[in-house]
């Protein structure tokens, strides 16, 4: 049985993985001050409420508030350690990494650090941030030392260990996946790896810096893009060859050693969709793959709203005394990714969007994650319906376990999850 280490820890930035993370620790009874910068959320928490949707972190949460292990705050207070999970967004055309809240992070904890304390740095981050951290740390606090010039001597700890969780399981998968964890020097790592020890089960392995860590963390999340591109370039390949894309990959992934991944609309979340960026932004003669697999990703949105011109247009030829207007369009699904109620970076999102621009029929949309269309979306002719509507054209473009369930539409069909019209 582990003695607990550390007796009350910091979490700076209550999101998706702020406050799992945040409520996963206090449920190891360790007191927990999670810190947000927007008043709502801390309010929300401190109520023993939560303001995302993520299986049983609602359970967690208000159990953990109830006894009094977590609390939030919009403050940094003094802890034994701080785990920063802050957005890591690009900006710009060039898709540069925009490193603003983990600066702002540790200028607001560098007030309240003490001798002995440890900072992880848990956001996705380009290579190089984590020391980046560690100046902006040390500027801010000229009287502690910090390892990046004290070696193991530091008054301080500094570590990167990126998240990996998936959302939709990110309860069971902070406690069952491994972790890297790249400190500065190892003491800083064999810290880390005794905070994360509190729940893991899985392995910490330790990597040789941060830099790599950073880049581990990269790495995993271009793979899965670059092997997402694979898929949606087949289908656009099978679309010009009048081939099922479904059947295809099914056909394929029965030799051994090949496993193509799904198809859709395009690749979203702020994750997957954001940090092969950073690789390309760090060398960028060298990424040429993970480049174009961006683009052939970022892409497919656009290649779908000319599929749906097109079936637009040819409904038209087939019925002359009918105008656009008349043609009606049921869009499934806006969320990222299936089931789950996230819209961020959604192409689904991208796709309604541009469609409720530039048609002037009735346009209707299924999302049972969803209360209320976004901002975005409100407009006179768009308006949220459930399960059963009638339209010309039925536009799936996410896989819901609602709409792999139902009956058919009847219409026109375009379906970029391949759940209604694959060859079985
Ligand atoms: N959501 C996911 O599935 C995963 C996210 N990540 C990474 O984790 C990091 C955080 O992502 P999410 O939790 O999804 O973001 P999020 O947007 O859900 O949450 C970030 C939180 O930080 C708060 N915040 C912003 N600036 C702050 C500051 N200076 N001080 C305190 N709080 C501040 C925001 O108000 C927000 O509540 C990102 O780097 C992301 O790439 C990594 C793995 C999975
Ligand atoms: C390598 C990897 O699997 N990374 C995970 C990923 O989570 P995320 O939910 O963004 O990934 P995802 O399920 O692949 O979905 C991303 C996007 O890709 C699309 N997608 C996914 C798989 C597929 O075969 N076809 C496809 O089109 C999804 O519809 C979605 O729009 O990114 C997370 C993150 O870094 O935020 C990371 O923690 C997760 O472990």
């Amino acid at each position: 049985m582990l003695k607990k280490p550390f007796k009350r820890i910091s979490v700076i930035g209550l999101g998706y993985i702020g406050l799992p993370t945040a409520a996963m620790f206090a449920s190891r009874k360790i007191e927990v001050v999670g810190v947000d910068v927007n008043q709502q959320t801390v309010d929300t928490i401190n109520r023993g409420e939560v303001h995302i949707v993520e299986p049983d972190l609602d359970m967690v949460v208000r159990a953990v508030v109830k006894e009094g292990y977590l609390r939030a705050s919009t403050k940094p207070e003094e802890a034994e350690a701080f785990l920063i999970a802050v957005p890591t967004p690009f900006k710009g055309q060039n898709h540069e990494p925009d490193l603003s809240y983990i600066k702002a992070a540790s200028r607001a904890i560098a007030p309240v650090l003490q001798l002995g304390n440890l900072v992880i740095l848990e956001s996705t981050s380009p290579v190089g941030a984590t020391e980046a951290m560690a100046d902006w740390l040390a500027e801010a606090r000229p009287d502690l030392s910090f390892p990046q010039h004290a070696g193991e001597a530091s008054d301080i700890r500094i570590a990167h260990c990126p998240e990996r969780v998936l959302p939709g399981k990110v309860m069971q998968e902070l406690i069952s996946n491994d972790r890297v964890v790249g400190g500065i020097t190892p003491v800083c790592s064999k810290c880390a790896v005794e905070l994360y020890k509190t729940f893991v089960t899985g392995d910490c392995v330790i990597a040789s810096g941060p830099r790599v860590a950073e880049m581990a963390k990269l790495t995993e999340n271009a793979f899965r893009d670059v092997n997402i591109a694979f898929a949606n370039e087949l289908s656009l390949i099978c679309d010009e060859l009048n081939m099922d894309v479904w059947e295809l990959i099914r056909l394929a992934n029965r030799h051994p050693r090949v496993n193509i991944l799904q198809p859709g609309p395009g690749v979203g979340g702020h994750c997957i969709a954001v940090d092969p960026w950073f690789i390309v932004s760090s060398a960028p003669e060298q990424a040429r793959l993970i480049r174009t697999a961006r683009e052939v990703n970022d892409s497919k949105p656009n290649w779908v709203l000319n599929k749906i011109r097109a079936a637009i247009g040819a409904h038209l030829m087939e019925n002359p005394s009918k105008t656009a207007a008349d043609v009606t369009v049921a869009i499934y699904g806006l969320a990222f990714k299936p089931d789950i109620d996230d819209l961020r970076e959604s192409p689904a999102l991208t796709i309604a969007k541009e469609l409720a621009a530039k048609h002037n029929g009735p346009i209707f949309v299924v999302e049972p994650n969803i209360t209320a269309l976004p901002e975005m979306l409100c407009a006179e002719n768009i308006q949220l319906c459930d399960l059963s509507i009638e339209a010309t054209i039925h536009l799936l473009l996410v896989d819901h376990e609602s709409f792999r369930g139902m009956d058919i539409p009847q219409g026109i069909i375009i379906d970029t999850r391949g759940i209604w019209t694959r060859v079985s």
